[in-house]
């Protein structure tokens, strides 16, 4: 493959490959990799995974890792307002793609808690999510092409504390009316602060976004994924 022409700043890492299931194979070994290195220096490790399509075949090489993973706590960078059943859950694809095998030994931390609606939930949420240190050790990241990542959707109306530098809360609800679901996130902080970030993406249209993001990488409302673009940031992408 001719790799794409992409200038990313420096200090980024671009892990670029011509075949899916290979990039994702490479993100497998670099999160195994990474958690047993910390597992070796820490009691626990904390692993943030996205939803969406472009994770599956990453869940499936991960849950083959030979690890530790009564030691790692699992949880969702975001999650659609859904039963577990529902298609759109992003806790079922986890469930069924990522904690089989090896993995299923995981501590699952589930975004999704009793309540109608995300604000209702949150501090069933919150009290799910208050056994984790910070920072998070591995957070792996997809994006939207408008932008978004996790549920930090540029028409959220939460989207101003959701990304301020300093937001207090871990987790906050999301209504963003682009989307059909209600959704919940967590928030800029602990996501950017995280000691392994990695930022998966799939096919060209991804890769001009990113394009697009990395021109005015201080404009984080209007394509909240600018948020993240730092050095140390790895990009795993494939057509
Ligand atoms: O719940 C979600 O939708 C995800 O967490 C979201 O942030 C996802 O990473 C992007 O929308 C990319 O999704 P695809 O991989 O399906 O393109």
């Amino acid at each position: 493959m001719k790799t794409p022409e992409i200038d990313l700043p420096e200090g980024f890492h671009a892990h670029f490959g011509d075949d899916p299931e290979q990039v994702a194979l490479d993100l497998a070994k670099a999160v195994a990799g990474f958690l047993r290195e910390r597992l070796a220096e820490a009691p626990r490790a904390s692993l943030v995974v996205s939803g969406g399509s472009t994770p599956l075949p990453f869940f499936r090489a991960l849950s083959r890792a030979d690890l530790d993973w009564r030691r790692v706590d699992l949880l969702l960078a975001d999650e659609r307002w859904v039963p577990e059943d529902d298609p759109a859950s992003n806790t079922r694809l986890v469930r069924e793609n990522l904690l089989q095998g090896h993995a299923s030994d995981a501590h699952f931390l589930s975004l999704k808690q009793p309540g109608a609606t995300p604000l209702e939930g949150l501090e069933a949420v919150k009290e799910e999510l208050s056994c984790l240190t910070l920072p998070l050790d591995v957070v792996i990241l997809g994006m939207g092409n408008d932008g978004h990542t996790a549920s930090l959707f540029p028409d959220a109306p939460e989207l101003p504390r959701a990304m301020d530098p300093d937001c207090p809360d871990l987790v906050a609800a999301a209504t963003p009316p682009s989307q059909p679901h209600q959704r919940i996130s967590l928030t800029r902080p602990p996501l950017r602060d995280a000691r392994f970030t990695a930022l998966h993406l799939k096919g060209g249209d991804k890769l001009e976004t990113l394009r697009r993001a990395l021109v005015t990488p201080d404009d984080v409302m209007s394509m909240p994924v600018r948020g993240f673009l730092k050095p140390g940031l790895n990009v795993f992408w494939s057509p």
